[in-house]
């Protein structure tokens, strides 16, 4: 597995090596002692996640004020564009974001840290995302930020107007939003 930093430092590439033959393929999706190895990070993960959604749909920017995740993200079937946000208000790359292309066919994965907010925007047809995350789900503590907030600016790769939840399509603005120290 090739593991390299994003414009955001603490937030993490991951290529795994896939192994390829007549049959198709093999990889190993998660491996605890080679994460731990190649990233440096002391993670556990408690929960495994898995969404579908269609064409258009943006999840996002999600994060739990409390009880913050880490996530490592990837896609089984279709292509996202996956991002994250640095929500820590002590950061020099505070507002700031990352964004990545995640498909069935790359296999690349994505380490968003605790103190990021998270969301993707669906490109194919649909799409299958599987995440891990280092903390439990806490729907009291989980807050939305809006996916245009002009002060973050992300480049969705939007060819029409998204598809959101009545939360997502609520979400507020960074500046009087409550994130991380
Ligand atoms: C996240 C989550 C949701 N749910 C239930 C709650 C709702 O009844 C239903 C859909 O929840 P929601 O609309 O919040 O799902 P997403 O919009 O995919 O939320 C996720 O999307 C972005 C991209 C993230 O990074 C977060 O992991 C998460 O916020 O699943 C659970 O039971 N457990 C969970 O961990």
């Amino acid at each position: 597995m090739k593991v390299s930093r994003c414009a955001l430092p603490e937030v993490l590439l991951l290529e795994p090596r896939v192994f390829g033959d007549e049959r198709g393929f093999f990889l190993e999706s998660y491996n605890a002692r080679q994460f731990a190895e190649l990233t440096g990070l002391d993670v556990d993960f408690v929960q495994d996640n898995h969404s579908r959604s269609a064409q258009g749909v943006l999840r996002g920017l999600h994060y739990q004020l409390l009880q913050p995740q880490g996530k490592l993200v990837r896609v089984v079937r279709g292509r996202v564009f996956d991002v994250a946000v640095d929500l820590r208000r002590s950061s020099p790359r505070f507002g700031q974001w990352v964004g990545v292309e995640l498909s069935e066919h790359n296999h690349h994965q994505l380490w968003v840290p605790p103190g990021f907010g998270h969301g993707f925007l669906v490109l194919s047809e649909s799409a299958d995302f599987l995440y891990k995350t280092t903390d439990y789900y806490a729907p009291q503590h989980e807050r939305c930020i809006a996916w245009n907030d002009p002060d973050i600016g992300i480049e969705w790769p939007l060819p029409s107007p998204p598809v959101l939840s009545d939360k997502d399509a609520r979400g507020s603005l960074l500046a009087d939003a409550q994130t991380y120290d």
